[in-house]
């Protein structure tokens, strides 16, 4: 293939209620939305999960855009490309920026997959027809709240829930969910906001049949994280320090997690993906999908990574109604009883709804 026109969208889309975490509050959704076309008209999407506030990672819906204009789709455009894999090597030479990468690997892939008549789950090489999916819950305004909120999803039949942590909104949040709802499976994600100082705190967390505790220290770290782990009983799962293959080797060799968050964007892409999620099979180290209140683009490359047969833990990806009123693709995702159907058709398997992106949409720029 070869690319000759991308399309950079910046998107803004109104989300049902604020999402909070220990290290700020999103009320709205903000991603850059990316168009490729291939030299023959097929038409290729990706999505930036990059926010537009550094909090999560360094990236920036902003410096996305300054990364794909001045650097990586220069490398793109009108260049002979056989497989997506080369993509990943071809940005080699650009350091980080793994979210803007990965928008512009995934809008190829996207292309591949239809040029090769296959969906782009079976392109990575995946083979579930229906993946389980959870749902992460942000930090609430009292514990009533979140006793509510939990009700409704395990009313849904989300297969796991998942709920933000940090210092005062912890231990006894834990003890009251696991006290109200005996059976259900429960997860924490403390997005980095404790330290090795808070060891005898965490501890606490084992009272309660915790599916793993996920990123409790330093975003950057590993060596404190294994430290850690040998003091839990409960799995940790790193998120925010896993940006390569080789940060997951060195994770696991240390004993810094038992399980693996796997976001594409984070990651660089879904080829580093892939290969994130072979080492983790071959060392016995369950992974599952993650998730960054994704439109729909992002969601259905979600949906198509989890099809591989070692994501085997519920991942992040919702119904595209968790978050909004309207999603650009059509259908929309749509999990019932915490199960969503993986489409079959080649490429992502949705339509994306142009009118609906437009409606969406507060800044455009066409590269040729
Ligand atoms: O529903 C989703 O898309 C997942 C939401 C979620 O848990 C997260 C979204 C964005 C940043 C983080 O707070 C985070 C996570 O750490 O996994
Ligand atoms: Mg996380």
């Amino acid at each position: 293939m070869k690319i000759e026109h991308i399309v950079i969208r910046h998107l803004e889309m109104d989300m049902k209620a604020p999402f909070t975490t220990s290290f700020g509050t999103f009320d709205k959704k903000e991603f850059l939305l990316l168009e490729a076309i291939d030299a023959d008209g097929t038409i290729g999407w990706g999505e930036s999960v990059a926010f537009n506030v550094p909090f999560y990672s360094e990236e920036t819906v902003k410096t996305n855009w300054h990364m794909l204009e001045d650097f990586l789709i220069p490398l793109i455009l009108h260049k002979e490309i056989i497989h997506p894999s080369e993509v990943n090597e071809i940005f080699s030479a650009i350091r980080k920026n793994n979210m803007a990468k990965s928008a512009l690997e995934g809008a190829i892939w996207d292309i591949y997959s239809q040029q090769t008549n296959q969906s782009l789950a079976h392109a990575l090489g995946g083979t579930r027809k229906n993946i389980d999916v959870g749902i992460s819950i942000g930090i609430q305004n009292s514990i009533e709240e979140l006793v509510d909120i939990v009700a409704g999803f395990v009313k849904e039949g989300y297969k796991r829930i998942k709920v933000k942590i940090k210092p005062d909104w912890d231990v006894e949040v834990m003890r009251t969910l696991r006290k109200t709802f005996p059976d259900v499976a429960f997860m924490a994600d403390a997005n980095s906001a404790y330290r090795l100082a808070d060891t005898e705190l965490l501890k606490q967390l084992d009272d309660f049949d915790l599916m793993m505790i996920e990123q409790p220290l330093a975003s950057d770290d590993i060596i404190d994280h294994a430290q850690l782990q040998q003091e839990l009983a409960t799995a940790i799962c790193l998120d925010e320090s896993i940006h390569s293959l080789e940060d997951a080797r060195k994770a696991v060799e240390l004993g810094s997690t038992k399980i693996i968050n796997i976001k594409i964007g984070r990651v660089g892409g879904l080829t580093e993906a892939v290969k994130i999620h072979d080492y983790c099979k071959e060392n016995n180290i369950p992974v599952w999908c993650g998730g960054m209140l994704e439109s729909g683009v992002g969601r259905a490359h979600n949906v198509a990574l989890t099809t591989l047969e070692n994501f085997t833990l519920p991942g992040d990806t919702a119904s595209s109604s968790r978050y909004f009123e309207k999603d650009i693709i059509e259908p929309e995702v749509i999990a019932e009883n915490g199960s969503i159907e993986v489409p079959e058709t080649a490429g992502i398997g949705y339509t994306v709804n142009r009118d609906t992106v437009e409606s969406y949409t507060v800044a455009k720029k066409e590269y040729k």
